[in-house]
């Protein structure tokens, strides 16, 4: 098995307060990769240092071999290090299909004078990047009559889909996604699931963020845990399940929220 992604020590501090601690992960090559944990334990944290919207107060973060903790999150998504962003990338007045192409411009490499004199090299990517985005958006149950249909207008699960479909327009190697199943109802969730096993069979390894115990524990190869920021336990499903430490950390923060 590949390794694709390891941190060593990552670290994150705000002021005083320790939101990531001392972190050691190792996400394989093929794998959805689970990181779950009670409110507040460092997984958006966690997340924003992979992908580089946040810089580590200390240790490294490696991907594809190389380490990528100083890169900018655009230069990471270029190597293929890609996440959701929780529908904030949406734009609800463009349809679908908008979305997806204006999430393909962002990444293309077009030269102005090729676009303004719409060369036929020009032209012709045009018409590989539209038939690409019509793809994506199969690829994730977005039938083509739902393409036009404004992305305010389409359902919670639809809405969450076309923002794995932008996602994918960045070509990744490993996809993070954020809480996809938020808001969604068990109907919505279990497309959402066939979205994702799909994505793992084409060969992309998934990080999967995510409350959704049935979720994560139904389509995760190995999950990680934290607690206040640190690592309680990693391992398989059934082993996550069953460790003593991971169900006193939920128990009490349940607890905590009932006061
Ligand atoms: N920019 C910030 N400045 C100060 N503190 C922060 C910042 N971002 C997060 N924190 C704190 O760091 C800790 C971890 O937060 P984080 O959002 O990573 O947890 P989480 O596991 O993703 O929580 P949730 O499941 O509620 O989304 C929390 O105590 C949070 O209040």
């Amino acid at each position: 098995m590949t390794t694709l992604l390891e941190t060593h020590g990552l670290t994150k501090r705000f002021d005083g307060l320790l939101a990531v601690d001392d972190l050691d992960l190792r996400v394989d090559e093929g794998e959805i990769f689970g990181l779950i944990g009670p409110n507040g334990s460092g997984k958006t944290t966690t997340l924003h240092l992979l992908t580089g919207f946040l810089r580590p107060t200390g240790g490294t973060v490696r991907y594809e071999g190389r380490e990528v903790e100083r890169l900018r999150p655009s230069v990471r998504a270029s190597q293929g290090l890609v996440r959701t962003f929780q529908l904030t990338n949406v734009f609800f007045t463009f349809t679908a299909l908008d979305n997806v192409r204006h999430t393909q411009h962002l990444h293309a490499s077009d030269s102005v004078l090729s676009s303004i004199f719409q060369t036929p090299g020009y032209r012709a990517e045009r018409r590989r990047l539209r038939a690409r985005a019509h793809e994506l958006l199969e690829l994730v149950g977005l039938a083509p009559e739902r393409r036009d249909v404004l992305a305010g207008n389409l359902s919670a699960g639809e809405q969450r889909r076309l923002e794995v479909a932008m996602a994918l327009a960045a070509d990744p190697r490993l996809l993070l996604l954020d809480e996809p199943a938020s808001g969604l109802n068990i109907e919505e969730t279990q497309e959402l699931e066939g979205v994702v096993t799909e994505l793992r069979d084409r060969g992309i390894t998934v990080i999967l963020v995510e409350h959704n115990m049935r979720m994560v524990l139904g389509l995760c190869t190995r999950i990680a845990v934290l607690n206040f920021g640190s690592k309680i336990a990693d391992g398989t499903p059934a082993e996550i399940s069953a460790d003593e430490s991971v169900v006193t950390a939920y128990l009490g923060a349940r607890r905590d929220a009932q006061g």
